[in-house]
């Protein structure tokens, strides 16, 4: 198995078919003493031989939506070329490739959106009753364990595409800080990966990012780096400064990036849940990601509730009425600034 691996580093399509290969954990060392560290299906981590107080300990997740195929193409190849020691990370990596079984139907999940399950929800209600809470369960343990012998250098970067056009393509969601202040350096970085729209969050969720941000103190984002396509159908030339910018991060000991002035920052001023089975929108279906609505407008309705806008350009992002009741149907931001 680690001879096939590291010739070919098919590790995504071994674990998507293949998977009980991977159902018992595989260490081994590359030859050029990377270590390598298989837990489960789709997760694989990556040790330089010897590492520092200032080495980084990155996590990249992808896949969380089996139809977001964009992420799933990058980190398959930044693993294969890891494997095939083409590429030597100089800090420790973690590659997660969340919903196997829904990338094989081209589908954001199979019975339940795993971006909904974290932070120990996916053991709530009743429980761990399906593949998605069970994987959530197995994705918390992961980076849990992974971040575990790490220094205060953590970073999880939960790599999705939207389901929609976009005004703003690339943009990503700064999990609640409960009150910590916004790394500017971080907003850099997503600026150099040509992620220029950040939208501050301002409540808990049980998403990915947040989980990491609020149980390990990770600078962690869901960074949305496009629109949906199935698998071989991106314009890879798309992702050209997330992929160069990423691999920087992985391979440099230290990244020298401009201060991002051209950041665009939202705060998120309504969160939508839908409440009842008659919610519905009232845009059109193909309204983009970011279209501003004046003061007042009727954005979205249902028994028992309306949502208007309340202010003059306030976007929305995310509208969704066919999620299941209880979940977030529509998200809208305004302008703001960040703290200082
Ligand atoms: O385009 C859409 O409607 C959804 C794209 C997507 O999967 N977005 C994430 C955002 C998570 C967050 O708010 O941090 C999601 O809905 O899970
Ligand atoms: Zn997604």
């Amino acid at each position: 198995m680690k001879a096939e691996l590291c010739h070919k580093g098919d590790f995504l399509s071994t674990s998507r078919h293949s998977p009980h290969l991977f159902e018992s954990a595989t260490e081994f060392t590359l030859q050029n003493g990377i270590r390598v560290a298989i837990t489960g299906p789709g997760i694989i981590s990556f040790t330089p031989a010897r590492w520092e107080d200032d080495t980084k300990h990155i996590v990249l997740s992808c896949g969380i939506h089996g139809n977001e195929t964009a992420p799933i193409e990058l980190c398959d190849e930044w693993v294969k070329n890891i494997l095939t020691e083409q590429v030597e990370p100089v800090h420790r990596v973690l590659f997660l490739f969340g919903n196997l079984p829904s990338m094989d139907i081209a589908k954001r999940f199979v019975e339940e959106n795993m971006n909904r399950l974290f932070c120990g929800a996916h053991s709530e209600g009743p429980g761990l009753v399906n593949a998605e809470r069970r994987r959530a369960k197995q994705l918390e343990e992961a980076v849990s364990e992974f971040f575990k012998p790490a220094g205060a250098l953590r970073y999880h970067y939960d790599l999705h595409t939207a389901i929609r056009e976009s005004k703003n393509e690339k943009f990503a969601v700064y999990p609640y800080l409960h009150g910590k202040a916004h790394d500017k350096e971080q907003i850099a970085f997503l600026s150099a990966c040509g992620v220029k729209t950040i939208l501050l969050s301002q409540s808990p969720t049980t998403t990915f990012s947040y989980y990491s941000s609020v149980t390990h103190q990770a600078h962690a984002f869901t960074v949305e780096l496009g629109k949906v396509q199935p698998f071989g159908h991106n314009d890879m030339s798309r992702f050209a400064a997330a992929r160069a910018t990423i691999s920087a991060l992985l391979t440099q000991p230290q990244l020298a990036l401009p201060c991002a002035q051209d950041a665009e920052i939202f705060t998120v001023n309504q969160v939508i849940n839908k409440q009842a089975d008659d919610f519905s929108l009232h845009f059109a279906d193909d309204t983009p990601n970011f279209t501003g609505f004046t003061k007042g407008t009727l954005l979205a309705e249902e028994t028992g509730a309306r949502y208007v806008a309340e202010y003059d350009g306030e976007a929305i992002v995310f509208p969704n009425a066919n999620v299941a009741v209880g979940q977030r149907a529509l998200l809208t931001v305004i302008p703001t600034e960040l703290d200082d």
